[in-house]
C-alpha cells in the first residue's frame, strides 16, 4: 500500500486524525510540521520569524521530495497542497484525503493558537479569505474529500479508515 496523505486548511484536523488513523491502521505516522521542527531544531513560529515563510515552504517541498517510506500516514501542513509540485508528488505516491471543514469550526479551533504564525499575523477576514482561496487547491490535490462538519474525531477517523480499506479492495 502507498502513503495516505491528509490535507486541508489549518485546524481541519489533519494532525489529530492522522495520529488516530495511524493507531487504527497500525501504520507509522509522520506530521510534516513536527518533522520540520525536529530537523530544524526550531518551532514553526521561530522558522517563520527568523527565516521567513518562503524558507518554510522550501522545507515542506524538500520533505516531500526526499521522503522515502511507504505504507504510512502523513499529515501535511495547511499550506503544503498549495504548491503544484507538492500536489503532484502526493498524488503520485499515495492516496490524498482532503478534510473539508467549515470556516466557523476552523476559526473556533485556531484563533487563539500562538503556534500558527499565519493566524498570529492576520485578521479573521484575512484568514477567511485565505480559506476560500485555498479551497480549490485542496480539491484539485485530493482523491477523496471528507466533510467533517458535525462529526467527531473518532467518526472521521473511522470513515477515512473505511475509505482506505474500500480502495485497497478495488
Ligand atoms: N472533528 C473534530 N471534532 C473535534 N475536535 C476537532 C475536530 N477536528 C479537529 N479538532 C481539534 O481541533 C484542533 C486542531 O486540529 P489539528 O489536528 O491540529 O488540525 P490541523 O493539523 O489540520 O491544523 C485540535 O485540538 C483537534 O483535536
Ligand atoms: O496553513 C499554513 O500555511 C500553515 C499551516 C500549519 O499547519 P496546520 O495546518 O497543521 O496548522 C503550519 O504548516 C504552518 O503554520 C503554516
Ligand atoms: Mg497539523
Amino acid at each position: 500500500m502507498k502513503r495516505i496523505y491528509l490535507i486541508g486548511f489549518m485546524g481541519c484536523g489533519k494532525s489529530a486524525i492522522g495520529r488516530r488513523l495511524s493507531f487504527m491502521l497500525k501504520l507509522p505516522f509522520y506530521d510534516m510540521d513536527k518533522e520540520i521542527v525536529r530537523r530544524e531544531g526550531k518551532t514553526i513560529p521561530e522558522i517563520f520569524e527568523e527565516h521567513g515563510e518562503p524558507y518554510f515552504r522550501s522545507l515542506e517541498a524538500r520533505f516531500l521530495r526526499e521522503f522515502k517510506s511507504d505504507c504510512c500516514i502523513i499529515s501535511t501542513g495547511g499550506g503544503t497542497a498549495i504548491n503544484a509540485e507538492n500536489r503532484k508528488i502526493m498524488r503520485e505516491t499515495g492516496l490524498v484525503l482532503f478534510l473539508d471543514a467549515p470556516f466557523r469550526d476552523i476559526w473556533r479551533r485556531i484563533h487563539r493558537d500562538p503556534n500558527r504564525p499565519i493566524v498570529r499575523r492576520s485578521t479573521k477576514e484575512e484568514i477567511e479569505s485565505l480559506y476560500h482561496q485555498r479551497h480549490s487547491a485542496y480539491k484539485r490535490a485530493a482523491h477523496i474529500s471528507v466533510r467533517t462538519e458535525h462529526r467527531s474525531l473518532r467518526q472521521i477517523t473511522e470513515f477515512v479508515a473505511f475509505q482506505v480499506h474500500r480502495l485497497k479492495g478495488e
